[in-house]
């Protein structure tokens, strides 16, 4: 495709996302869909470009006020440049130069001069909110939960991309396994820093070909996902609950941890999403998990599983806001209302779901949210509200269960390990919570 075309057609998808009517990750995927004609790598670089300018939207409109013509054009130009710089520096400092001639065949003398003025402005000489490209309300709490150069790193690190972790389903492989079979295929791969399931791929390569997949020897999973499951520490023949199990992710993990032994519920308000499971659990050679759409949190089938759980996670609904390097687009959809709703809500389903945890049984409350008010808010008040629910030390858990340098994961409470918290910028994972408890017997 000629660059003209490539940068019309990452403007009109720009206009599109930039609605923010819907996620931005079906966006993307539907106007690929409906132009067949589109190569593989004109559609990464749709991707990439409308990825780069949800990154950077406070800084990118800031730089496109001053240009002329549609302002999703200017913020294409813009999104294009970010995206060819970061690649060129990657690869070979050399190559930048290259990339923005492939750029600049595309605009007008105006755009190309204008392009020029862009790329001379200095970070330092930029207002807060064009450098960190945070909504207020996101950045504010922020800034009182870390220091200053801790929030920086944060926001920086939320302006990358995430890295792609794996998890190796121990059921069907060992980590070493896999790694070799990676190598094979000339992927590069190590295990990860803190998960013993844990691999980190190098670049993104393309992996649903390969056979280890096909065969369900890894399953693509962030490293903070897997720390959740290692937290639940769930033992073979044991009664467990994922409680809001989604496509399963956890679920599958857990299900590996207890050797496809016992009985697994993967619970979810949302039969959607549990039918996501249904491809994996394929693979993943697991028969001990038995999803259930639920109606809400005090449904009949629960009840009758009242007291009888060895083990409950509850992976909350949230605002996503730890996530931020895969789905930038949640800064700009999510709204400060919605928080105190669903703080609510998170407490509900965590009162409900602790009602299935037998005496002596584990609880752990997650999120994916970086946001005291749905962490650290949600379990003080359960806690406060719940006597018969002990708190446990992650940092002491996780450690037992044979996570490298636990206590550097964990926060809070008065030995400093009381809750896990990961984060972008210290832990190389999304951002993630949780907090655990044992009923007493
Ligand atoms: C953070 S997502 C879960 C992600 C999933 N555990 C995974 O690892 O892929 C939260 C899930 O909670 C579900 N949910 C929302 N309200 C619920 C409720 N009252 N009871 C159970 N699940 C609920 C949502 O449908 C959503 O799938």
């Amino acid at each position: 495709m000629h660059p003209k075309a490539l940068l019309d057609a990452c403007a009109e998808l720009l206009g599109q996302v930039l609605t923010f009517e819907h996620p931005a990750d079906a966006v993307v995927a539907r106007y690929c869909r409906e132009r067949r004609q589109l190569g593989p790598r004109e559609r990464a670089t749709l991707g990439d470009v409308t990825y780069a300018v949800l990154r950077r939207k406070l800084l990118l409109e800031q730089l496109a006020r001053s240009g002329s013509g549609a302002q999703a054009r200017r913020l294409a130009i813009l999104g294009f440049a970010a995206v060819q710089n970061e690649q060129a520096r990657a690869l070979d400092p050399a190559a930048t130069r290259g990339a923005r001639d492939f750029l600049k065949s595309a605009l007008s003398p105006l755009e190309s001069q204008w392009l020029d003025q862009c790329d001379s402005v200095q970070p330092q000489d930029l207002l807060a909110p064009h450098r960190h490209n945070l909504p207020e309300w996101v950045a504010a709490p922020l800034r009182q939960q870390l220091d200053e150069p801790g929030f920086w790193a944060l926001a920086e690190a939320l302006a990358q991309s995430a890295p792609l972790d794996l998890r190796v389903n121990i059921l069907k492989a060992r980590r070493e396994q896999v790694l070799q079979e990676l190598s094979q295929v000339g992927i590069q791969a190590a295990p990860s820093q803190h998960s013993p399931w844990g691999l980190r791929v190098q670049g993104k390569p393309s992996l649903a070909r390969l056979p280890a997949f096909a065969s369900g020897a890894f399953e693509v999973q962030d490293e903070g996902s897997q720390l959740l499951a290692l937290l639940l520490d769930a033992r073979r023949g044991e009664m467990v609950v994922d409680f809001c199990a989604g496509a399963g992710g956890k679920t599958l993990a857990i299900g590996a941890a207890m050797r496809s032994t016992g009985r697994l519920y993967a619970f979810d308000v949302s039969a959607h999403r549990l039918e996501g499971l249904k491809p994996r659990l394929a693979r993943s050679g697991l028969s001990n998990v038995h999803p259930v759409a639920i109606a809400h949190e005090r449904d009949e089938r629960i009840k009758r599983l009242a007291g009888k759980m060895d083990r409950v996670l509850v992976d909350a609904p949230c605002s996503g806001l730890g996530t931020l390097r895969r789905s930038p687009d949640l800064k700009w959809r999510q709204k400060p209302e919605a928080i105190a709703e669903l703080a609510q809500q998170q407490a509900a389903i965590l009162a409900g779901a602790a009602r299935l945890v037998k005496p002596g049984g584990r609880l752990v409350y997650a999120t994916c949210s970086v946001l005291e008010q749905e962490n650290e808010a949600v379990a003080r008040a359960f806690g406060a509200a719940q006597g018969d629910f002990e708190p446990l030390e992650v940092a002491d858990l996780l450690a037992q269960s044979r996570v490298a340098d636990a206590a550097a994961l964990a926060s809070g409470g008065e030995g400093g390990g009381r809750f896990l918290r990961l984060w972008p910028h210290l832990h190389g994972t999304d951002g993630f919570f949780a907090a655990v408890w044992q009923r007493r017997a």
